[in-house]
């Protein structure tokens, strides 16, 4: 009262009453604000999101932030948006994908993009860009996955495109299939023995040496070795501790301040993120060392790996290339986005397929109708043809529907004046997304959510087909969306056709239920066995 008082009638107030007084008032102003008068008050959400993250924060130490907002939506029936925290939005609706990952503000920002944002961080790079969560992922530098600069993206985007070319393709079936052979090598001493064991485990070592095959031009030895790389373990940490940091309102400081916190749990998960980025290094210090042994292609052309890409990878303007940070970024990021993504897609395929016996069949008769010289599977199938093969296609799409490994809304910033997005107006700076967990479960786009239907995506079943597919964001959509997404599909089909076809595969309990967990990738929630036999023995 007395500093009221002394206000009042005009007298000087100290300093340090200042100093203490006005972040106390702006917190103050803050929570009135966003408590009763922001326009995200009117959103359906969880009183608490209003003023605080701690929802979500509480979902995310659960291990279930998507499955926390597909909740919220069925709590709020009819609610096209829910509030997740005071500054963000997920939003459950078709005409939301399109304004917010591509529709037409997007095709307009690009045009701006182009003409003004030199710095890389420009109003218009702002505008629907990534949001600052993706900072958290930003590690020794920005990666093309990570960087929020539509500038920057582009330019890395477009020097490494053509490694994920068809012609590309071509040239990284040869290692699929070596690395596949070892695979089956693995997978035929479980068969003989008719021992249960954890498939999902070995696809996890599987897609590890693949990706070290294809991104770094050499694999990490997992396979052979029966034993998952510490590399596995780290990169779940370091996600965890990745989304942490996403949830901090302090930028690319956000890691440093999370660093200083002295809990043992989140400083375990820094000094795996250290780790982690050190396998990095040593990975890439290899890959080097190796380039200057000039290994040689099945094809007797020099070897070319998709890091190849990211070092010749120029700044067309400066003509500046990567240096060694940000390359290690890229691998790092390389090994998250393509191993853990396979080896869980792979891991639903099976599940379901074994949960739905008459499904399996029909895929196993496509498979021997197209590849009657090998129907026992002896040898991983050509990718040529196999691409015709529309159900195990169909079966790849319906399982990312019903179990996006990203399956919380990857977050973009709305533009400073604010959008409406599928009628609800969002003011500027706020992080929008679409959870693609939650809008693969929307039945007003996908009739039967739950069921698993690989038939619905050959367009003669339940569902829109164009609205089921402009919907899909398994592989996200719009400019950020996956680019590897061909390589992906490469190896999940021909990994699945060849298991499929040289073995009977049976869930070791048929009454078992999987659900998720998810440290930023969607994960089983426990480990369960199969039982494989050579097809065509007894
Ligand atoms: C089934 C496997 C995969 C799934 C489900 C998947 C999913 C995704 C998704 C949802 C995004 C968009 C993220 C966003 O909007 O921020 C993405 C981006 C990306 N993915 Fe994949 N991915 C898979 C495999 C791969 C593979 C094999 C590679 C590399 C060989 C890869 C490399 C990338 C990269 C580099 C990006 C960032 C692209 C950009 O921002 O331009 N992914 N992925």
């Amino acid at each position: 009262m007395a500093i009221l008082d002394g206000l009042l009638q005009g007298r000087t107030v100290p300093l340090v009453t200042l100093v203490v007084l006005t972040p106390i008032a702006y917190i103050l102003y803050l929570t009135i604000y966003r408590l009763f008068f922001s326009p995200l008050a009117k959103l359906p959400g969880p009183w608490l999101t209003r003023i605080s993250s701690i929802p979500e924060a509480n979902a995310l130490k659960q291990a279930r932030r998507a499955a926390w907002v597909t909740e919220l939506f069925e709590q709020y029936p009819g609610a096209v948006a829910v509030r997740t925290g005071p500054s963000s939005v997920s939003f459950n609706d078709p005409e939301a994908v399109k304004a917010i990952y591509g529709g037409l503000y997007y095709h307009r920002l690009l045009i701006k993009a182009d003409e003004n944002d030199n710095s890389g961080h420009g109003k218009a790079a702002d505008e629907f860009g990534k949001s600052s969560w993706y900072d958290a992922f930003s590690t020794t530098g920005e990666s093309l996955f990570s960087t929020r600069s539509k500038k920057r993206h582009a330019m890395k985007r477009r020097s490494v495109a053509h490694s994920f070319s068809a012609q590309s393709l071509a040239s990284f079936e040869p290692y699929v299939d070596m690395t596949l052979n070892k695979l089956v090598r693995r997978l035929d001493d479980f068969a003989a023995t008719g021992e249960p064991f954890d498939i999902y485990f070995w696809f996890e070592l599987f897609t590890m040496d693949l990706m070290g095959e294809l991104a770094l031009g050499d694999n990490f030895g997992v396979l052979e070795a029966g034993q998952p790389a510490r590399y596995s373990k780290l990169v779940e940490l370091s996600q965890r501790f990745a989304n942490m940091i996403g949830m901090l309102p302090f930028g690319k400081r956000s890691v440093q301040v999370l660093s200083w916190v002295p809990i043992p749990y989140v400083q375990m998960l820094y000094r795996a993120r250290l780790e982690y980025l050190d396998y990095a290094r040593v990975a890439l210090e290899r890959r080097f060392r190796d380039d200057k042994r000039e290994k040689v292609a099945p094809s007797g052309k020099k070897r070319q790996d998709i890091m190849q890409r990211f070092i010749e990878a120029q700044d067309p303007e400066t003509g500046v290339k990567m240096g060694f940070d940000e390359l290690r970024a890229e691998t790092s990021s390389l090994m998250v986005a393509g191993a853990s993504t396979g080896s869980v897609t792979m891991n639903w395929m099976t599940y379901y397929l074994c949960k739905n016996p008459a499904i399996k069949q029909s895929v196993i008769k496509q498979l021997e109708d197209m590849f009657p010289e090998n129907i026992s599977g002896k040898d991983p199938v050509p990718y040529t043809r196999l691409q015709h093969l529309s159900l195990l296609e169909h079966t790849e799409l319906e399982v990312l529907r019903l179990h996006p490994p990203i399956g919380y809304a990857m977050p973009r910033d709305t533009p400073r004046q604010g959008a409406v997005i599928a009628g609800v107006y969002i003011p500027g700076d706020v992080a929008v997304g679409v959870p693609a967990a939650s809008i693969g479960r929307n039945a007003s786009v996908y009739p039967e959510p739950d069921s698993f239907e690989p038939d619905r995506w050959s367009g003669g079943g339940l569902g829109d087909l164009t609205r089921m597919k402009n919907c899909f964001l398994g592989f996200g959509y719009g400019s950020r969306q996956c680019i590897g997404r061909g390589v992906a599909t490469q190896f999940v089909m021909k990994t699945m056709a060849q298991v499929l076809l040289r073995y009977e595969v049976e869930l070791e309990d048929p009454r078992l239920v999987l659900g998720t967990m998810e440290y930023t990738i969607q994960k089983p929630d426990r480990a369960y066995k199969v039982k494989l036999r050579r097809r065509g023995s007894k």
